[in-house]
């Protein structure tokens, strides 16, 4: 039976993909930042080449000389100096100006500079805290040292939710609109100049200066609206913008600044719950970044990633009080920076990170109030680095990088080996080929690396681990489909299977494909590959096209049987959606996302997929139940129960691999369970 036909997508075209926000600003010219120091980041340092059994890299989310077409390539960079200097753009960045205009004014605490804002309370006692620390919103802990305009709102029977209210019922009653005073629509107003920019604080106190009525004339209720100056308080250290992830700072392109800013957003948007590819893609496609840029932003948010337990509480100690997101996210993207890696490299030198962190942080809104103290924070870092670490010493999570359940849950279910499993977790993972079987022999394709000055070795029966992480399209025969990329474990499937000519297989939790186009070196087989993500889907197709094979695409639900024909299938891979815990070295942001309750969620998830399959295997017929969890209850105990279930025979296999790194066990965490139906 011949496979060479074109793959056949059956249902669902593919979604248009979404298209970029309305209204972003043109890319700002070059600006300030210096360059990288060793700017390029090195290779393989990122994260995870696509492999199976991960979630997708959507565009550019891949290594950086592995991504598809690169974001910006077919853009053109928009022209140096296209843009006026910011303080000649009306309506853009007033604090700078602002700041510019108050520099007769006396600098607090060493912090000259600040938003203009102060200068209304100025005449207040000074706190205790750094500077910094003023600049936010009030704190309900912050006891000593309340100005009194705080205890004037509280007086004011805020609101239940926020505490905010009572300047919104004055607003109310000084303006016909009812919804919006007019302080508001000043600042809507001057949101719209300032593309999106933060100065409409600013602006606003401007626009209404605070005005002196004599406050003995004011009606009672009102007196305490007044400070002891006669000023009315101002709220707008109040106001909390959602954090602006897609704002185009002004700095230069090809400088760390850049990168570190577009690492950071990727960080807030995890934290929001975004996965790491996805939220790379929308900074990607937000900031126009060069392939080069794009490297390094990547690089940079995928090391945040693996040590965001560590850099977390540092901040904490550092940090009088929790960062705003963007602060904390370009803190968590400058700190593991200023460690050197296990090799004793580091991708930039210190002085460069401090520099170009502060550099980043006053060119973006959400980051610039809070500049002084993030050089404040790293260069205490430099300074006092071993007493600080040694202050983390048994902080599980800062030690391992992982939330604390996390941890625990690993301590129970290998009691022996949970250390060298979390430690390889953090491991930038290798780049391992499957050889297709129908194109080479091992030996020969290593031959080929050698001659191409490629250094690797066999690591399975198809495997071949290359010592150096190199781009897709470097590796020689890839593109050809004479390699694919396929981590070393997950190379164990196909084999398992044991497939003949002319047998129906399905693999019910296909994409990207890994595992169907394995199938499909080793043997002629009839082959459905369903999912139930059809965009997924679409990476199926494009790997059995590289590598020559046809099979029937089914964008469909595994539990479900609608799409069935009715017809058996002598061999099923139920590859269910899992937490994906065996796979975290390839995707550090996982352990972030994810909860200790989605254990139980997909669990019930795949159990509803196997009992499914079941029923649409032949006798005889071989079931492979497979997951990238590290979860017993995922694993084992669901294979356990499936047996009893429905009677099924137990076959040898793997059970849990564990990956606890070294040249032995350098491969994903997944699990093998094979059953095969009685006659
Ligand atoms: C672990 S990945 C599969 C990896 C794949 N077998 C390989 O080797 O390349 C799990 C896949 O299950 C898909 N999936 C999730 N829920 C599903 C469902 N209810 N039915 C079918 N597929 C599902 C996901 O879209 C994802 O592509």
């Amino acid at each position: 039976m011949s496979n060479k036909q074109r793959p056949v997508l059956k249902l669902n075209k593919p979604a248009t993909p979404p298209a970029p926000p309305k209204g972003k600003p043109a890319r700002p010219a070059a600006g300030k930042g210096t360059p990288y120091q060793g700017g390029k980041p090195k290779e393989g340092a990122a994260g995870a080449p696509r492999g199976d059994g991960a979630k997708p890299f959507r565009a550019g989310g891949g290594r950086p000389d592995q991504a598809g077409a690169p974001y910006g390539a077919d853009r053109p960079a928009p022209l140096r100096g296209e843009r006026p200097a910011r303080e000649d753009v009306p309506g853009k960045a007033p604090y700078r100006t602002e700041r510019a205009e108050r520099t007769d004014r006396p600098a607090r605490d060493g912090a000259s500079g600040n938003a203009p804002f102060r200068t209304e309370r100025s005449d207040r006692p000074a706190r205790s805290d750094a500077p910094y620390r003023t600049e936010r919103g009030p704190r309900s802990d912050d006891a000593a040292g309340k100005p009194p305009y705080r205890t004037e709102r509280t007086e004011r029977a805020p609101r239940s939710d926020d505490g905010k209210a009572p300047y919104r019922a004055e607003r109310t009653e000084r303006t016909p609109r009812s919804d919006e005073g007019p302080f508001r629509a000043e600042r809507f107003n001057r949101r719209d100049d300032a593309s999106g920019s933060a100065p409409y604080r600013a602006h606003a106190v401007k626009a209404n200066p605070p005005r002196t009525p004599d406050p003995a004339a004011a009606p009672v209720a009102r007196r305490s609206e007044f400070n002891e100056n006669g000023l009315r308080p101002s709220y707008h250290r109040d106001f909390k913008t959602a954090p602006q992830t897609s704002f185009n700072a002004d700095v230069k392109p090809d400088s760390l600044a850049f990168a570190l800013l577009g690492a950071a957003a990727a960080v807030v948007r995890v934290r929001e719950g975004m996965a790491l590819p996805q939220a790379l893609a929308i900074v990607f496609n937000d900031t126009q970044a060069t392939p080069q840029a794009r490297g390094a932003i990547q690089d940079i948010a995928y090391r945040a990633m693996r040590k965001l337990g560590w850099s977390d509480a540092l901040v904490g100690i550092m940090a009088p009080k929790a960062p705003e997101p963007m602060v904390g996210a370009l803190l968590a993207c400058a700190l593991p920076l200023m460690m050197k890696d296990a090799d004793g490299s580091e991708a930039y030198s210190q002085f460069t990170v401090v520099d170009q962190t502060v550099t980043a942080a006053g060119a973006h809104p959400d980051t610039a109030r809070a500049k002084s103290m993030m050089n404040a924070v790293l260069r205490r870092f430099q300074r006092e680095r071993k007493e600080l670490l040694e202050t983390l010493e048994g902080n599980s999570v800062a030690q391992w990088n992982y939330p604390q359940w996390w941890i625990d849950a690993v301590i129970t279910a290998y009691p022996k080996d949970w250390q060298a499993v979390l430690a390889a977790g953090n491991e930038a993972p290798p780049l391992t080929l499957r050889v297709n079987a129908r194109r080479a022999t091992v030996a020969d394709y290593l031959n080929t690396l050698e001659e191409a000055g490629i250094a690797a070795t066999q690591v399975g029966r198809y495997a071949v681990r290359l010592a150096k992480p190199v781009g897709v399209h470097q590796i020689p025969g890839f593109d050809d489909g004479v390699v694919s990329v396929q981590d070393a474990g997950a190379q164990l499937a196909a084999p398992l299977l044991d497939v003949q000519n002319g047998m129906r297989v399905l693999d019910a939790c296909a994409a990207p494909g890994g595992k169907t186009c394995h199938i499909l070196e080793l043997a002629d087989v009839d082959m459905t590959a369903l999912d139930a993500d059809a965009k997924r889907l679409e990476r199926v197709g494009e790997n059995l096209q590289r590598l020559g094979f046809s099979a029937q695409l089914q964008p469909a639900e595994a539990q479900h049987d609608s799409w069935w024909d009715g017809k058996l299938f002598d061999r099923i891979v139920a590859d269910v959606p899992c937490t994906a815990s065996g796979i975290v070295r390839r995707h550090p942001d996982i352990r972030w996302l994810r909860r200790k309750s989605d254990t139980l969620q997909l669990a019930t998830l795949s159990r509803e997929i196997l009992d499914n399959l079941w029923k649409m295997l032949a006798p005889n017929g071989k079931l492979l139940f497979v997951t990238c969890s590290l979860w017993p209850q995922e694993s084992e105990a669901q294979a356990a129960v499936f047996a009893v279930r429905h009677g099924a025979t137990r076959l040898d296999a793997p059970g849990q691999l564990l990956p606890t790194g070294g040249a032995e066990q350098n491969h994903d965490g997944l699990y093998y369970a094979l059953f095969q139906k009685d006659a």
